[in-house]
């Protein structure tokens, strides 16, 4: 096998591992006109890329951004954020993505980085580096025809369409307080460039809303138009954050309002998102699909394990991971903390099954009934279930 030479980017590379990227994902080059947005979008030292020893040709490429990820119970941990992976088509299948899995997790690991996330372009392929279906989303449709506000619908505040500049900065300062549920990501500037990027890049015409109660900006909503007919048109929800039940509902009352829309459509949005409550009729809405969402990785299982909040009785638990075999052990986890023990294991995983139990997206009971968690005593299943429950299921609600 030929020789590869894995290593961070330095600035002046980024444009062609950008390149690459967009090659693997069938997408067309960068413009000159593009890049500069697309720069803003990247973070410096933050992509990895895999060049050939003896061609010196770029292969491979790997990127991230820094963020943090809301826990139960409120913690948060540094997180990075993975994105942009992409393997040159006829050099695939020879461990390029493996190398460059291993290095960003070797290197996030140096640098105190305590969980990886990203979204997957394919179900089957993250699951071998450690990586677990940690949050679920939805996408439906909403009726606009047959969908009428209730009238003990929340009221208070209003609705504001904004100039994107102003409302950007404004909703960067007002979304930390919004990031309640697991499975949420803090959002550094880099990531509100790409929103901005996303909104230019949509055929139809994009409006910015902001919503204000008492306190100031408390929920924002970002909305595309296609407009096929005179008399139909369909709103697409891009973005929608709400920091309280009147944002929320102003937000949707102000969204259906909007003439001439027959249907909105959204995507990525909680699974227990009770728009249908809102409504008179709560089969204004259809539900449309349902998919894997964010997909954890625990870098330091302790710190992780330690950041988050428990209910219950202790359980101990035996990790395996291969990737990175610090991790690999077994924990005493419980209401009180978390402590490496010699005790009996109860329950036995890999370190990915443990990501999907960590925000709550699955119970462990699921796990055991399925064959990919082993409880090596009868009852363990419903006691961890109740340690690792969560009042709502998690979402993660940032796309990268
Ligand atoms: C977070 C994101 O950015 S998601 C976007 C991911 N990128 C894409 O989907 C772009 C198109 N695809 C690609 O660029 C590449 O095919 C990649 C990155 C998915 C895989 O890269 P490769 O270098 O081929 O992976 P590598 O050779 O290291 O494969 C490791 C293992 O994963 C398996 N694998 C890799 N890709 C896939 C896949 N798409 N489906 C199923 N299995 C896969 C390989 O068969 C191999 O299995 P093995 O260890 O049992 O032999």
């Amino acid at each position: 096998m030929t020789d590869h030479d894995v290593r961070t980017l330095a600035d002046d590379e980024l444009r062609a591992s950008q390149e690459l990227f967009r090659a693997t994902l069938h997408a067309k080059p960068i413009t000159d006109d593009e890049w500069p947005q697309v720069r803003a979008g990247l973070q410096s030292a933050r992509s990895l890329g895999v060049h050939e020893v003896d061609s010196g040709a770029l292969i491979g490429t790997a990127r991230s951004f820094d963020s943090a990820l809301t826990l139960p119970g409120g913690g948060e941990v540094p997180l990075g954020a993975v994105t942009s992976v992409g393997v040159r088509a006829d050099r695939t299948r020879r461990g390029v993505l493996t190398e460059l899995m291993h290095a960003q997790l070797r290197e996030f690991a140096d640098r105190g980085v305590v969980a990886a996330g990203l979204h997957a372009s394919e179900s089957a392929i993250y699951g071998r580096f450690g990586y677990g279906v940690a949050t679920w989303a939805r996408a439906y449709t909403v009726d606009v025809r047959r969908a009428r506000m209730r009238q003990d619908a929340p009221v208070g505040g209003r609705v504001d369409i904004e100039d994107f500049d102003r409302a950007f900065d404004q909703w960067a300062a007002a979304y930390p307080a919004m990031t309640t549920r697991p499975g949420m990501l803090a959002r550094p500037a880099e990531w509100w460039s790409q929103l901005r990027r996303t909104a230019e890049k949509q055929d139809g015409p994009v409006t910015a809303v902001t919503h204000r109660g008492t306190g100031g900006v408390d929920g924002f909503a970002v909305y595309s138009v296609d407009r096929p007919r005179p008399d139909s048109a369909t709103l697409n929800l891009l973005e929608l954050q709400a920091g309280g039940p009147e944002a929320f509902a102003g937000l949707w009352r102000y969204l259906l309002s909007v003439d001439l829309i027959h249907e909105v459509t959204a995507n990525g949005r909680p699974v227990d998102e009770p728009v249908e409550l809102l409504l008179t009729d709560a089969r204004a809405v259809s539900t449309t699909a349902q998919f894997d969402d964010l997909w954890l990785r625990l870098v330091d299982v302790p710190a992780a394990l330690a950041a988050r909040t428990y209910t219950g009785e202790d359980v101990v638990l035996e990790v395996t991971d291969p990737v990175l075999p610090g991790n690999s052990g077994r924990y005493r986890v419980g209401p009180d903390g978390v402590a490496r023990t010699d005790e009996p294991a109860r329950l036995q995983l890999s370190v990915d099954a443990l990501a999907m139990l960590h925000l709550g997206a699955w119970r462990p009971s699921q796990l055991v009934d399925t064959g990919r968690v082993r409880a090596t005593t009868a009852g363990v299943a419903e006691r961890a279930d109740r340690l690792f429950t969560t009042p709502a299921p998690p979402w993660c609600g940032t796309f990268f």
